[in-house]
Parts: structure tokens; sequence; C-alpha cells
């Protein structure tokens, strides 16, 4: 899929509203587990985030009770007729009317009193179908918004992340979230390729927890296994990375009771360990496609972004099997609502001047 940036806001709708100056627009990463909200603000962006969560009726699910941190909250100690669901699924909107309901929330955050937004720019994976991406612009329209371009989160992600993205030599954004990683190439503001593996950090979540009922016959939770990861994870590389660990409770299968265990870095990067080599699998496909002109700019600009880029050892992974040096963004879970932002408040976002201009 190669699309290429110039012509997206040439519709006449965008043009009477900037003729006019009065736009109001919003970048917004609605990701699996969080969505992030930039709004330009002179030459700074005003940042939000809020859990991708929904609270619903159990019998009526269209029935939305609460959106963001109030549904979280709601998680595990709702009444049995309510229940608090994530409307995406490893990227991708998996029920429309929930999804609506996030996006109005998001909205709402973003803008001030009595203020209207005119446009706004959403981040999804760059492999989804027309039909995943057609929803995502018609919930952007029902929430309100009069223009609605959906973009592939890597292309924002690497021009939130300021990558020299209109050169010819090609950059590269791994974006590795919670439930979906893209791997996209970048040369003459067009993306020249994708690859998105469908693989992230719930699933090292998820991974933990069962092998800490393997290996201790303890059940913990999901969040547990979570923030183990935060706090201690890594990847398996070639680097001696330190080990460290943390003490969790969980519920043993045995006595049911409360039980204490250690969980630790190599614990946390056995679990990672498919995650990260359905990643690498994806790299190579990448790499095999690359042609011979874009490789020295994909050695030299290769940024990995997302909240799951920041487990240690993943510059090391990637150099050990690809030698490729991989920069870690140091603002890995806002780069793509700020790219997505940059876009919908400056339509010429690809041209270098007025980028580097944006992101001062
Ligand atoms: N410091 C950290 N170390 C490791 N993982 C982290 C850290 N902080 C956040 N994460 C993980 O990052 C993921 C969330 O990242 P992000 O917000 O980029 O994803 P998302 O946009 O919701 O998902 P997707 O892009 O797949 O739709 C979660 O799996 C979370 O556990």
């Amino acid at each position: 899929m190669a699309f290429s940036f110039k012509s997206l806001f040439k519709s006449k709708k965008s043009e009477s509203i900037e003729n006019k100056g009065i736009i109001n627009s919003l970048g917004i990463d609605l990701g699996t587990l969080n969505t992030v909200i930039a709004k330009p603000s002179g030459d700074k962006f005003d940042l939000y985030q809020i859990p991708s969560v929904v609270a619903v009726k159990k019998d009526d699910p269209r029935k939305v009770l609460a959106v963001g941190e109030e549904a979280k909250h709601m998680l595990g100690r709702t009444p049995e007729d309510i229940i608090a669901i994530r409307p995406l699924r490893k990227g991708v909107i998996e029920s429309i009317a929930q999804a609506q309901s996030l996006l109005i929330k998001a909205m709402e955050i973003g803008k001030k009193d009595g203020e209207k937004i005119n446009r706004i720019v959403i981040g999804i994976p760059g492999d989804s179908s027309e039909v995943e991406r057609k929803a995502a612009e018609d919930i952007g329209k029902n929430a309100g918004a009069e223009y609605v371009l959906v973009i592939s989160e890597g292309l924002s992600a690497a021009i939130g992340a300021g990558l020299p993205i209109a050169e010819p030599n090609g950059t590269m954004i791994i974006d590795i979230g919670a439930g979906s990683t893209d791997l996209v190439v970048i040369s003459l503001g067009g993306i020249t390729d994708i690859e998105t593996v469908r693989v992230g950090g719930d699933d090292i979540d998820s991974n933990i927890v069962s092998i800490v009922k393997e290996k201790y016959d303890v059940e913990i939770g999901v969040h547990e296994a979570e923030n183990a990861k935060i706090l201690v994870g890594m990847f398996h590389c070639s680097e001696d990375l330190e080990i460290s660990e943390t003490q969790v409770i969980g519920k043993s299968s045995k006595t049911n009771r409360p039980e204490k265990i250690i969980i630790d870095s190599t614990i946390v990067a056995d679990a990672a360990e498919p995650i990260i080599s359905e990643i690498i699998k994806g790299l190579n496909l990448v790499l095999k496609r690359l042609s011979p002109e874009l490789i020295s700019g994909i050695y030299n600009n290769t940024v990995a972004v997302g909240g799951s880029s920041q487990l240690r050892g993943l510059k090391e992974r990637v150099c050990d099997e690809l030698k490729i040096p991989i920069v870690i963004s140091d603002d890995p879970m806002t780069v793509v609502a700020k790219g997505a932002a940059i876009v919908a408040a400056e339509p010429r976002a690809l041209e270098p001047d007025v980028r580097i201009k944006a992101m001062k």
C-alpha cells in the first residue's frame, strides 16, 4: 500500500475551513490500551491520555455508562450487569458503537468549552483494511468532526518523531504497541512498505500469566503481570543486562490462598520471546523487500516507538539479529498523536521546513 500525503487534504471542505482561518484540529492515536490526544497549541502540543476502556450494560452493550478512567476503575469492580470492555483489539476497532463513545470522549477532552473541532487525524495500524479505515473515518464524522483523515500510525509516528520522511533515502519506524506492531518504511513523504505484526505488550502480559501459572502453580492478574513487565522487563539479547526482580501476590491454585511469588527479568524475557521473534520475522520480510537504495537511510534512521519499545534489550536484540542500529524514542507513547496533530494542523506537514517549525 503506497500513498503520498501531498493530495490528502485537497478536499473542498478543508480548503474552505483553511480560508476562513478557523481550524481547530486534533491528532488522535486510537490505541488498543490507551487513546492519546494531541492538540496543537502554538508551537507545542497539549497532550491528554485516556485508557481505551468503555463500560457498558451487559445485556445492552450499546448502552455506554462510562468511558476512559471512569470505566477503567469499574474493571473487576462492577455489578454483574455492567461490563468494562476495550473497543479495540489488536489495534483494530472491534466494536463501532463503543469506539465511537471513546472518540467522542477524546474529542471532548481535547477541546475547550464551546469550541468546535473541525479537523481530526486518527492513527490506525498500517495494514488496516478499507472497511477498518472507513469505520475509523465514520466514527470520527459521527463524533462531530467536519473533516476526518485516517493515517497509518507508523507514518504519523515518523512525522511526530521528526524523522526526515521527505528525503529519498528512507527511514523506518518500529511501533510496538499493546496489540500490534507496525513496521513502516517511508521515503519521499510516502509509505514505501508496511508490515503489521499483530503482537504487542498485551501478549507479553498474558504469556507472563501463563509462565507463572506453570512455574509456581499460582494465578496472577494480567495487571500484575503488566506492572512486573514494566518494572523488571527485558528482551533476551547478547548484552548482559542487569537482572532485577519484583514480588507479586497471586492466588495459589492448590490452596486458593494468596501467595507471594518473585518475577524476575528472565521470566519477562521468556514471555516476550515469541513476541520479539514475530517482530524480527516481520523486519526480515521488510528487509527482504527493501530496495538497495533505501538500506543506508534505514541504517541511519530507524526509530522504535510505542509503549513496548521501552523494554530493555530491544536495541541490542534488533542489532544482534539484523545489524541495524535503532534509536528508541524518548517520547514513545505520544509521537503517533503528535504526528497526527501536525498533519491535522498543517496540511503541508510533509514539507520539511514546515515540519521542522511544527516540531520545535
Ligand atoms: N516502561 C514500559 N516498559 C515496557 N512496556 C511498557 C512500558 N510502558 C508501557 N508499556 C506497554 O506498552 C503498551 C502500550 O503502548 P501504547 O500506548 O503505545 O499501545 P496502544 O497504542 O494502546 O496499542 P496499539 O498501538 O497496539 O493499538 C502496553 O502493553 C504497556 O504495558
